[in-house]
């Protein structure tokens, strides 16, 4: 058995970031930025008006000053004249300045009589311009790699980027291996259960930026075993899930080596998750998962999340960790790293009591993964733990 650190690297060392691709900016949401990407433009491209008013030189602005109001600048359409002294346009929010002015008097400060207005005593003494460049100026960059949020598109659209250079999503064919198992909306047999861990899997693989390819579920023989693998023959990494084990009928590990796996690993010093293998296979990498739906949903999130987060250019990192405090005291651990089903809320990690890594009602209840290290003692409420958010 190896440690969890050293599963992790050995899974960093099977895979790479996948090729770029442009998209449009519209698709570009949640993708990963592959290259820096620049502007030529200015933002604004001139001074603008930051509120609707009167544009006029800031010179000349005191209560009680009378202005004359020579015509209008709106956004999208400038004032083509040059106010002199004396002179205000009429201007609304996102208008450029017009020649000759350089401050906006906001039109709740000024009485209007015709083309007169008069400021006001006590009105707001704040220019209310916006510098041309104040945003960005051209050359401004945004710089890869970077998972694209909401913001960096309104950002990549003001700067002019149609089309963004991301990483392509990669390709997480999931094979759910079992005689027992049926598909949601089937009548499971008197022996039989539901299909779950693959659809959490496909879920979180598609959360991450990843495509989930969804294989149909392989029975527990070498012919259907090996036809899923061929199934899988398009994808950048393939994730099987159980048979990893030890008993009579788990053939993952054995099909895959007589396609031609060459295994990393087999087995780690972690709760729940030991039965894990990992290597390359074909042009895949392969991660079998155990079939416990909680493990290999565990699995997911400590080595499936930063594997994949690999591939899309992300670095080669862990799953980041919180430190908190222990809300309610837990028991010591044994041999194995423990990745405990908890609640971290304002009052500290609270660890559930269930940990059977059959129960997904648990893990559905639960907002992070406590981790107790090899044989950590007991511990009380109060002492620092860390967690690892799901
Ligand atoms: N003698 C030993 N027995 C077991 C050991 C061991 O070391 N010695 N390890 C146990 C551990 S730890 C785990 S974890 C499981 C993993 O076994 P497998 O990976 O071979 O998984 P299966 O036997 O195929 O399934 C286990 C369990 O999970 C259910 N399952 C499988 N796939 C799905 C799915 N897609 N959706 C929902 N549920 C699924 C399956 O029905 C079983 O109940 O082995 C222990 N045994
Ligand atoms: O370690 Mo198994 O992965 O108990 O569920």
């Amino acid at each position: 058995m190896i440690s969890v650190d050293a599963a992790l690297e050995q899974l960093f060392a099977l895979v790479s970031p996948v090729s770029m691709e442009p998209v449009p900016i519209a698709a570009a949401n949640g993708r990963v930025l592959a290259q820096d990407v620049n502007t030529s433009r200015n933002q604004p491209p001139f001074a603008a008006s930051a509120m609707d008013g009167y544009a006029v030189d800031a010179t000349a602005v005191a209560a009680g000053v009378t202005f004359r109001v020579i015509g209008e600048a709106a956004a999208g359409h400038r004032f083509d004249g040059s106010a002199g002294p004396g002179d205000a346009v009429r201007i609304f929010t996102g208008a450029p300045l017009p020649d000759g002015t350089d401050r906006v008097v906001i039109q709740e400060d000024v009485s209007r009589d015709g083309d007169q207005i008069t400021i006001h005593e006590g009105f707001d003494e704040r220019a209310y311009v916006r510098p041309a460049g104040a945003d960005f100026t051209a050359g401004a960059m945004l710089g890869a790699p970077r998972l694209l949020t909401p913001s960096d598109i309104a950002l990549l659209a003001a700067m002019n980027i149609p089309n963004v250079p991301v990483r392509r999503k990669p390709i997480i064919a999931i094979i759910p291996t079992g005689d027992e198992l049926v598909q949601p909306g089937e009548a499971p047999g008197p022996d039989q259960i539901i299909a779950s861990n693959s659809y959490g899997l496909a879920a979180l693989v598609e959360n991450l930026g990843g495509t989930a390819r969804l294989l149909p579920i392989a029975r527990d023989t070498v012919p259907a075993l090996t036809l899923a693998f061929d199934l899988a023959a398009e994808a950048d990494l393939i994730v099987t899930i159980g048979g990893a084990s030890v008993g009579d009928h788990d053939l993952v590990g054995d099909v895959a080596e007589t396609l031609g796996l060459e295994r990393s690993f087999y087995k780690i010093a972690m709760r729940p998750g030991k039965p894990l293998m990992a290597g390359r296979m074909r042009d895949a990498a392969m991660i079998g998962l155990p079939g416990n739906p909680v493990s290999a949903m565990v699995c997911g999130h400590v080595f499936l999340a930063p594997v994949i987060r690999k591939m899309l250019g992300l670095g080669a990192a862990p799953a980041p960790r919180e430190g908190h405090t222990l809300a309610k005291a837990v028991g010591p651990n044994g041999p194995r790293e423990h990745y405990m089903r908890a609640v971290c809320d304002t009052s500290g990690v609270t660890i559930f009591d269930r940990q059977d890594s059959a129960l997904l009602s648990v893990l559905a209840k639960a907002n992070c993964l406590a981790i107790r290290p090899i044989n950590d003692p007991a511990r009380s409420a109060g002492d620092e733990i860390d967690i690892i958010r799901i």
